[in-house]
């Protein structure tokens, strides 16, 4: 238990923000840290590290018969801006606990076991989130280097080089989904849902899926004070307009969630009219046609109030993904896994999206839940107990004991 706190404790140093949560952002000095803590735990296990171009990390323990299928099971180490400690981290740590658990107890994998730290799972430094199993299986077109850009208006290609990573070759590093047998994350739920049924395992069955738009509001950049009301162009008023569109829209069905949880307005100065508002809209659900009914009416309904006011702007999709049902029989494996240890659990849906979700495009995935106390996730009160943690990893265990024995 000590060594799980530790392990979360000290990759909680790894931070850009002294104060409120953890921040840990993709390529930053703190997010290479985490990984080069993770990699020697991975070296205390005795596991074959490896590192692609667009910096997933692999520790593979070899099993006796190498050429099969292998047993992948990881999460990701970045964190959103101000999150919590817990959020992919209890995951890979989760992951690393098991193998240690399993090689005390003697045991020998048949296939490989393969511990994957993704390289990105977070949206906030390019607007998409996943980057990592995004790349692996080859789902990152040439064009997405130079059109995903951070807020520096540094595109992934030029950061990858700034890191010694060569964008051509994440191109050829594919993965050949074949080489694995199946996939799987444990991760805390960041809902409230197992606090409220008192289960302590969550069994996912279906991944909702984003839409990320980027909208950019151009107004006319005008003195406060001197201008008119009827003679503004102002994209702030128009912005406002779409927040509570992206509510109402998203409110009408109960498995939709929208958010705009991203809005610069430019240049930002109290005594100017804006120049431009930039928004991020994040659209959800298990649904897939509910979403994208929502994603279009929004789209058309954003184009009426722009014309209404007179405003340019500019909808960019940033990332459209579909929902994603999990593995069925390996999700029965984990449940009678579950029922053995007499663990009460819940079989339910991820609101959150995760390198699961872009996995099990491919690759035969299951996603396992933890408790998060009061629901509470992507901000500093994000707790998740050790005695839960401790509860996801006998299941983990013996799970991924299964599958890699055959
Ligand atoms: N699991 C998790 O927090 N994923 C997020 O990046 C998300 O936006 O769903
Ligand atoms: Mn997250
Ligand atoms: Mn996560």
């Amino acid at each position: 238990m000590k060594r799980i706190d530790g392990h979360i404790e000290t990759l909680a140093q790894y931070t850009s923000t002294i104060d409120k949560g953890v921040t840990r952002i993709v390529y930053t000095e703190e997010d290479k840290k985490a990984k080069a803590y993770l990699k020697k735990l991975m070296e205390e296990l005795s596991l074959a590290i490896h590192e692609d171009q667009i910096g997933n990390i692999f520790g593979v323990w070899e099993g006796s018969a190498p050429n099969l299928p292998q047993v992948w099971v990881g999460s990701h180490s970045d964190a959103p801006t101000n999150g919590g400690k817990f959020d992919g981290v209890v995951g890979l740590i989760a992951a690393l606990e098991s193998i240690r658990i399993l090689k005390s107890q003697g045991f020998q994998p048949v296939c490989d076991i393969v511990v994957v730290i993704f390289a990105a799972e977070e949206p906030t430094r390019f607007g998409i989130g996943c980057i990592g199993s995004r790349a692996l299986l080859g789902m990152i077109k040439e064009s997405d280097f130079d059109s995903w850009v951070d807020e520096t208006n540094r595109t992934l290609r030029e950061v990858l080089l700034e890191n010694n990573k060569d964008p051509v070759r994440v191109l050829d590093e594919s993965l050949k989904p074949d080489r694995i047998k199946s996939f799987v994350e444990l991760h805390i739920e960041q809902a409230v849902v197992l606090e409220r049924e008192k289960a302590v395992i969550g069994l996912v069955d279906v991944i909702a899926a984003p839409t990320e738009i980027q909208l950019v509001i151009h107004g006319e950049q005008r003195h406060a004070g001197s201008t008119p009301m009827d003679l503004r162009k102002d994209p702030v008023p128009a912005a406002s307009e779409v927040v509570l569109l992206v509510e109402e829209l998203t409110k009408q069905n109960s498995t939709s969630v929208g958010t705009v949880g991203k809005m610069t307005i430019k240049p930002g100065t109290s005594n100017v009219i804006a120049e431009k508002v930039e928004l991020s809209i994040d659209i959800r659900d298990i649904n897939k046609e509910i979403k994208d009914s929502i994603v279009l009416k929004m789209k058309q309904e954003v184009s009426k109030i722009m014309a209404k006011r007179g405003l340019f702007y500019n909808w960019e999709v940033k990332g459209d993904d579909f929902p994603s049902k999990m593995d069925e029989a390996n999700l029965q494996v984990i449940q009678q896994i579950t029922e053995r240890l007499e663990l009460p659990y819940k079989v339910m849906p991820s609101g959150a999206y995760h390198d699961a979700l872009i996995m099990s495009r491919k690759v035969r995935t299951n996603l396992i839940f933890v408790p998060s106390k009061e629901g509470i996730s992507h901000a500093p009160e994000e707790f998740t107990s050790t005695e839960e943690i401790t509860s996801g990893i006998k299941v983990l265990t013996e799970f991924l004991k299964e599958l890699s024995y055959s």
